[in-house]
């Protein structure tokens, strides 16, 4: 579990990203943060994580953490069982070489990610979608009990999209914790048991998804008129969100209209 309480950052002294969140990612359930470009997302969840001290607050955490970003580059040509085998590091003694375990567990997250094809590849030769995929098998190999993911979709396309979804959804059920940043509300709602809004630093609102992401609440996160509806999915209804993008091209030109 990490729990954040009374938690604020700030880079600069007159500037606060974000001030007064308390927030639980908890084993079992996921967590998802949404907010316009820039709102401090990124930051909360480094924060959650442990890898920027707040400038205020506490993170407590009680079981081993991994962090995703949303991209990572390597210097070295480290190939891709090599990036994944990295999630091993803090089992490792110092200096001590990976074991059969370690190699097994590498494996095995390549394979559940579904790219034990690209183990061979160099990491840094991958497109970025690619890169992302690995990252997750790294998080993986590393035997976390709560996965924290910075936008783990963005680069993806819509089957790794679905096959990284699911995959958290998978690993939620057998009681791991995910907390991630999402700009697909949908996927928040497809997802989440909790939420994050973060609509301004004095403003961030934590409940559960089902209550927190409503048409109201994502039209003023985004600042347009945002329409949620049920639509009949292969595997039954889900909720999307429509934000108003304008006329489509669909509809009549008003000079069709007139005549
Ligand atoms: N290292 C830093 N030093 C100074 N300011 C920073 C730093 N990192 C982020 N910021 C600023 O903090 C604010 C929040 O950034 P953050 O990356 O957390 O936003 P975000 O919601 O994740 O954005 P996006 O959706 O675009 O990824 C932004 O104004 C950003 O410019």
């Amino acid at each position: 579990m990490i729990q954040a309480r009374s938690l604020g950052h700030r880079y600069t002294r007159d500037t606060w990203v974000f001030r007064d969140v308390d927030v639980t990612a908890r084993e079992g359930r996921v967590l998802a943060v949404l907010g316009p470009n820039g709102r401090g997302k990124t930051t909360l969840l480094r924060c959650l994580a442990g890898l920027l001290a707040p400038s205020e607050g506490t993170v407590t955490t009680t079981t081993p953490v991994a962090y995703v970003p949303q991209s990572h580059s390597a210097s070295f040509g480290y190939s891709v069982a090599d990036m994944v085998l990295m999630g091993r590091s803090r089992h490792l003694k110092a200096y001590a070489t990976p074991g059969r375990r370690d190699h097994e567990l590498t494996a095995q997250a390549l394979d559940r990610v579904g790219i034990t094809h690209m183990a061979r590849r160099s990491y840094a030769e991958l497109s970025g979608g690619e890169q992302q995929m690995v990252l997750i098998a790294r998080a993986l190999a590393s035997q976390c009990q709560v996965m924290v993911l910075d936008e783990p979709v963005s680069a993806l396309d819509l089957r790794n999209q679905a096959r990284v979804l699911t995959l958290l959804q998978e690993l939620t059920a057998s009681g791991m914790g995910i907390a991630l940043t999402t700009h697909h509300p949908d996927h928040a709602l497809h997802l989440a048991d909790d939420a994050v809004l973060v609509l301004g630093p004095e403003d961030v609102r934590t409940g559960p998804a089902a209550e927190l992401l409503d048409a109201e609440a994502l039209g003023e996160l985004y600042g347009l008129p945002v329409t949620t509806c049920s639509v009949r999915g292969p595997r039954g209804p889900r909720t999307v969100v429509v934000p108003d993008l304008g006329p489509t091209r669909d509809a009549p030109r008003p000079a069709e209209e007139a005549a």
